[in-house]
């Protein structure tokens, strides 16, 4: 199997192109390649496949072996995996999401290679039940989940895939790997949730930090950025266009008034391309 280690800020994949389908073992094949000490390594595997509705189709594997219904930094590097490798000539191109339906994506180069990638990510959904959560409220703004004697005030946003938004003082410093994985499997979160730690410094740039569903703490999180942008903006603490920080570097997110539309701007890049027997 020949595969392209690429990554978005930091938050990495195996990518693998060629393929009419997924293979029957995939989750398996995750879990191993993904492994960073007996595999690859990397948060998780993605396949760029064959679409009858747009350019592409990604799909894509956490590191745990669950599928992912999208992926803002892996759809980043799927653009330019297909640009740079002459999969494509356009600049303008649609690749199909399992969750997020088909999404537009536009591509600025240098020197004939992709240097940033926006993507049109949709339109956030914001009802509890859709999310999914159990909570029957639209949008879910300041509700509580409590953890081991700590609550925590939430807001619930999906981006096609589901994320929970808890503002914190420090998110930097935050103690991800003892609250993240309680939070990603609480029973208010029937399909699992990606936890975000948000601490908002100004009205155009937050920091946050992610606890991905099925991969753990990451360096960055393209739908986690979003998320954060959409619940700062519900709860009246940021315009609708903010840079969002990251571990491994910043994304530019803008809501758009007009169309209720999420807009990414972000980078993609190559790693090293090898054979996997
Ligand atoms: N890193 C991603 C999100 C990947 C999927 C996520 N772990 C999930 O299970 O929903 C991003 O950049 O959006």
């Amino acid at each position: 199997m020949e595969f392209t280690k690429m990554h978005g800020l930091g938050n990495d994949f195996i990518v693998v192109a060629g393929e009419q389908r997924l293979p029957d073992d995939v989750a398996e094949l995750a879990i191993r390649t993904c492994n960073r000490f007996f595999g690859i390594g990397a948060d998780g595997l993605v396949y760029i496949l064959p679409s009858d509705k747009a350019d592409f189709k990604m799909r894509i594997i956490n590191s745990d072996g669950s599928e992912a219904e999208q992926c803002g930094n892996a759809i980043r590097c799927v653009a330019k995996y297909a640009y740079d490798n002459g999969l494509t000539s356009k600049k303008e191109l649609t690749i199909e999401t399992l969750g997020a339906g088909v999404q537009p994506v536009q591509l600025q180069t240098s020197e004939g290679k992709v240097s940033l990638v926006t993507v049109d990510m949709g339109q956030p959904i914001l009802n509890g039940l859709d999310v999914p959560t159990t909570i029957d409220a639209n949008p879910v703004i300041g509700h509580t989940v409590s953890v081991d004697g700590r609550d925590f005030a939430f807001t619930a946003v999906s981006m096609g895939n589901p994320h929970c938004v808890i503002y914190v003082d420090d998110a930097a410093g935050f103690d991800l790997a003892t609250w993240g994985p309680k939070l990603e499997k609480h029973p208010l979160f029937p399909r699992k949730i990606n936890v975000e730690f948000a601490t908002v410094n100004s009205r155009s740039q937050v920091d946050m930090r992610v606890w991905e569903r099925g991969a753990g703490p990451t360096l960055a999180c393209g739908t986690g950025a979003c998320a954060t942008l959409v619940s700062s903006v519900l709860n009246g603490l940021t315009d609708r266009q903010a840079t969002i920080s990251l571990a491994g570097g910043d994304l530019s997110i803008v809501w758009n008034e007009d169309n209720d539309r999420i807009y990414m701007t972000g980078p993609a890049a190559f790693v090293f391309t090898g054979n996997l027997n």
